[in-house]
């Protein structure tokens, strides 16, 4: 299911007609992944550099991200990348004494909170080794899930990403969401396991990790040398060196023979890492089978070929903060990641009923590029876009498909997190960003030439909401802001209370909601009065229930008619369900006249809007339209557009309808001595726990609870824990509530609207 629906939602997933530009000469099998399809391919990169210029400037480019669960160190090890590129000329921690923070985390409320809020993308050049200068476009994203979209957009357009692990903690949680994300897009992915230097450490443990949770092989590149406080290099397995970082910073890298008391444990882990690679690719273990080694080029070849396969991760390991293995990890970048000529991305061509097309990143094409994030400049809005094919020149014109606008690029950047360099052009495969162009987050661009779009990008329902007013009242600035947030982040939601006509803001979770209350203070100069946080409940149905309305008004002028018979019944689940409509007319005869249809459709969808238990949306309902009777005269589509919405709520009522709401996946993470106390108190907040894990000083407890439980939890949790205990959760489902919940809930919403009606 979940395959199906998004494969044809994104274009990058869909592949029912794979076709492959001509100089991909090799082409490895196609790999299933979670029935995703996609190519992996492994090109003859000297013959095709010389067939086209484009393809050496290509073969030079890596688009990456670096995700991770929150507080991995993404942002630690991205200001160390940034620095040994020569990107930044000193080292700021997040949250460090010297209060400049991480380059990355550019907002004063990232740097006060010491968190990655928005996404921030860069661009460096890495020397690698003797094969010359690497260009690397980064996107460093936030680890916490209520900026969820931020890591969505940002794999859309990657190609490859370094998936960030904690060496203590190893896969937690949100690893496993990136990780669901970067299959969802296909992003091929290094592991890094950083925080070796931490009490406790263990890489090959974070290994089994990734292969038991994530399920994708996993092998070591290398060996550390020392743990914790001792922790100095690594043993590269492939190269068969000691590597030292030396210096202030860990600039220079040493090399040296391998420890003999480390050689056993090296050929025992490089051992490891044959037989892996063997498992998945083909001639790795033909090699192995005639018991002969590979050698050097072979492995390296073969962890590139199964990494952009999606196959395999290769593991490197390290210490951000210690600057201790981050340059090569911007070797394997190089080495193992996809450039954009590897990744197979198609359009829907609008001309040909939508058929998807493939997008060939030659500069000589014509422009195709995707907009994947906006923002409020100084400047003006500034508009994100990954160039797909073409180039994309200052002062051209481009077409931006959904509205069929032309419109002129004014100014192109290259992005430095809050700082950007002027450009003249941009070519195929490259990440930059416009100013001053008018548009919406997941927009397509074109020369005007073709009609491609690329569609949209997973975007995840808000569960959460509150009232918020202006505490000084027509604030114009109020709605401004609200508008600007509303079209930068699609998770952000503003919406008007129909009874109490309060502002309703929705979004992912408390933090999510609460920065942006902040940024309207500090931004926009408005304090708000904000109501308390409600989960954002849906209802829907879970028995079918008749409707026979008749909508029938004399008031003097002409009258209003429309009669609507059918019923409504729960939406079938299961694949073959998919195709299923949720609206269906079955009227024959002309008992309907046709053109009234489309309205009686509108009707139904607008009472789904609105529920009549607590008035909150409608999910997984199906209305079915089976006969009804109009009049000559007074029949209109306004009629049969009541007559369906009241002929709805009637029929909502008799057919068992219940509250749903959302339940929340829940990790914690304490010292074990307050184990108990936390069970207790997940317990006492009605959650089920799914499992408990005792790592060495520290467990590990997952939880379903439900996101109304768990109000006030991160208090509740510091005082249990001293300050110890750290939790993250995520959106997992809608269930129907309890049914004393749901009679108080229903009780609540209507002394409430009484109360309005007074
Ligand atoms: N001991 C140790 N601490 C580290 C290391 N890397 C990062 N940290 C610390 O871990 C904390 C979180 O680091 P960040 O780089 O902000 O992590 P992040 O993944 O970017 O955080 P979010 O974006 O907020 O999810 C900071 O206090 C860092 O100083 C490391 O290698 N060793």
């Amino acid at each position: 299911m979940f395959c199906s629906r998004f494969c044809f939602k994104n274009s990058r997933l869909t592949s029912p007609t794979l076709c492959f530009p001509p100089w991909i000469k090799t082409l490895q099998p196609r790999t299933e992944i979670h029935g995703c399809r996609q190519a992996s391919t492994a090109t003859d990169s000297s013959l095709k550099e010389q067939i086209d210029p484009d393809l050496k400037r290509l073969g030079r480019l890596r688009n990456i991200g670096i995700s991770a669960h929150i507080d991995s160190g993404k942002t630690t090890l991205t200001e160390r990348v940034l620095y040994y590129t020569g990107r930044i000329k000193s080292i700021h921690e997040v949250r460090g004494k010297d209060g400049e923070g991480a380059k990355m985390d550019s907002m004063e409320l990232e740097r006060e909170r010491g968190i990655t809020i928005q996404s921030a993308a860069t661009y460096c050049t890495w020397k690698w080794g003797n094969k010359g200068d690497y260009n690397i476009n980064i996107i460093d994203t936030p680890g916490h899930v209520d900026f969820t979209i931020e890591v969505e957009r940002a794999l859309r357009v990657l190609d490859g990403a370094i998936l960030v692990l904690c060496g203590v903690s190893g896969v937690q949680s949100q690893t496993i969401t990136v990780d669901r994300q970067m299959r969802r897009y296909n992003v091929p992915r290094l592991s890094f396991i950083n925080k070796l230097d931490r009490i406790g450490a263990n890489p090959f443990n974070i290994i089994d990790q990734i292969r038991q949770k994530l399920k994708i092989p996993a092998a070591a590149l290398q060996i550390p040398i020392g743990v914790e406080d001792e922790f100095k290099g690594v043993v590269d397995l492939i190269r068969w060196k000691a590597l030292y970082n030396e210096g202030n910073r860990g600039e220079t890298i040493i090399e040296k023979e391998i420890p003999e008391n480390l050689i056993p444990f090296a050929t025992e882990k490089k051992q490891e890492l044959i037989e892996n690679l063997a498992d998945v690719d083909d001639q790795i273990a033909d090699i192995f089978l005639m018991e002969e080694t590979p050698t050097q080029t072979q492995i390296v070849d073969a962890i590139r070929r199964a990494t952009i396969a999606n196959k395999f991760t290769p593991v490197l390991m390290g210490s951000a903060f210690k600057n201790t293995g981050v340059q090569h990890v911007l070797d394997a970048v190089c080495a193992y990641l996809p450039n954009p000529s590897e990744v197979h991305n198609t359009a829907l061509d609008i001309r040909q009923k939508e058929a998807p097309v493939d997008l060939i990143p030659y500069t000589k094409n014509p422009f195709v590029g995707l907009a994947f994030k906006l923002e409020e400049g100084k400047y003006g809005q500034l508009t994100y876009l990954r160039v797909y094919q073409g180039s994309l020149k200052k002062g051209s014109f481009v077409v931006n498909t959904k509205t069929s606008k032309k419109v002129k690029v004014p100014r192109l950047v290259r992005m430095h997190s809050n700082e950007m360099e002027d450009v003249e052009e941009v070519g195929a495969g490259e990440i930059c960003a416009m100013f001053g162009i008018d548009c919406s987050s997941g927009d397509t661009f074109t020369d005007g030439t073709l009609e491609y779009t690329m569609t949209s990008m997973f975007v995840p329902d808000p569960v959460i909401s509150l009232a918020i007013t202006p505490k000084v009242k027509e604030s114009v600035n109020f709605s401004k802001a609200l508008n600007r947030f509303q079209r930068e982040d699609p998770t952000f939601r503003v919406s008007i209370d129909p009874e109490s006509k309060e502002t309703i803001i929705s979004g992912m979770g408390e933090l999510h909601l609460d920065i942006y209350v902040e940024r309207m203070r500090r931004e926009y100069n408005i304090d708000c009065i904000t109501g308390k946080p409600q989960v954002a409940f849906r209802e829907t149905i879970t028995a079918p229930g008749k409707f026979d309305y008749t909508h029938k008004k004399q008031t003097g002028g002409a009258g209003q008619y429309g009669k609507v018979i059918g019923f409504i019944e729960p939406m079938p689940e299961g694949e073959d369900a998919e195709d299923i409509p949720d609206f269906e007319s079955r009227v024959t005869g002309g008992n309907i006249p046709s053109q009234f249809i489309p309205a009686i459709e509108k009707g139904f969808r607008d009472a789904l809007e609105s529920g009549t238990l607590i008035g909150h949306p409608v999910n997984g309902v199906r209305f079915v339209l089976e006969d009804g009777a109009f009049h000559a005269v007074d029949s209109s589509e306004l009629a049969f557009r009541l007559a369906a919405q009241y002929a709805f709520r009637e029929a909502f009522q008799k057919a068992k309808p219940v509250i749903l709401e959302p339940i929340m996946n829940v990790e914690v993470t304490a010292p074990i001595e307050f184990q108990g106390t936390v069970i207790g108190n997940l317990n006492k907040r009605k959650g089920t726990i799914l499992d408990t894990e005792v790592q060495e000083d520290h467990f590990i407890a997952t939880a379903e609870v439900s996101l109304n439980n768990m109000f006030g939890y991160s208090s509740d949790l510091r005082a249990a824990t001293q300050g110890k205990g750290e939790f993250s959760m995520e959106y997992k489902k809608h269930e129907p509530v309890f049914p004393n919940i749901q009679e108080e809930l229903v009780a609540e919403y209507k002394k409430k609207r009484a109360a309005e009606k007074k």
